[in-house]
């Protein structure tokens, strides 16, 4: 991994005119993202979501999952807290990439749950690498963070990064009838608070 800030500049969006700092990694040539809101350099705890990319739950509304959803929220809170950073992290899939998701919807409408779905395609449960973030807060000296996660790993990844949270926040929304049996399973067999 050699993730390199690249530029900064501003992002107006419906909660508020974010910095948006892009990075790129020399290795894999993935770009990615952290939208910053107010100052985040001042050492006290951050307010920060780790998002991970999802081009149908984000972009196109999909209701099969509750990314979309989530990510709104998580920009909402962050607008009303008047301080925050979102790390938005291209590892479509839970790192599988977009066609390999399209392929496991596909075992999915045909019974499998999430994890079984990527296990059939040969991919581990989650396949995300969280070690960008080092590099990402280093660059905006956030030291702790107050993560907006239901999924423990990302608490987990964070400390390895050297980034303390000193505070987790339940972020629960979006819940639908299409995607009632993908949440049951994140609960289930992926370790997720709820
Ligand atoms: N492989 C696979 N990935 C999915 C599926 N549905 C959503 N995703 C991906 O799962 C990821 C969701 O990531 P996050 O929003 O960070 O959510 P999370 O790991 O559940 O953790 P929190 O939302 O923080 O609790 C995105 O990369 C989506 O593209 C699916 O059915 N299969």
């Amino acid at each position: 991994m050699a993730l390199q800030f690249i530029e900064t500049s501003k992002l107006p969006t419906p909660w508020g005119v974010f910095d948006i700092h892009g990075f790129e990694d020399a290795e894999t040539g993935k770009e990615h993202i952290v939208l910053t809101l107010g100052d985040v350099t001042d050492g006290l705890p951050v307010l920060a979501r780790i998002h991970s990319e999802c081009l149908t739950g984000d972009a196109l509304f999909s209701m099969r999952c509750d990314c979309g959803s989530q990510l709104q929220a998580a920009l909402q809170r962050i607008s009303e807290e008047g301080r925050g950073a979102l790390f938005y992290l291209r590892q479509e899939g839970r790192g599988i990439g977009l066609i390999n998701k399209i392929r496991a919807y596909k075992l999915q409408d045909e019974g499998a749950d999430t994890v079984e779905a990527n296990e059939r395609l040969g991919f581990g449960a989650d396949m995300r690498d969280y070690s960008l973030l080092k590099v990402m807060c280093e660059h905006l000296n956030i030291t702790q963070v107050k993560l907006m996660t239901n999924n423990p790993r990302k608490i987990a990844a964070m400390e390895s990064q050297g980034v303390e949270v000193v505070e987790r926040l339940p972020l629960q929304t979006g819940q639908n009838p299409h995607n009632a049996k993908y949440l049951a399973t994140k609960s289930g067999k992926l370790g997720h608070l709820f």
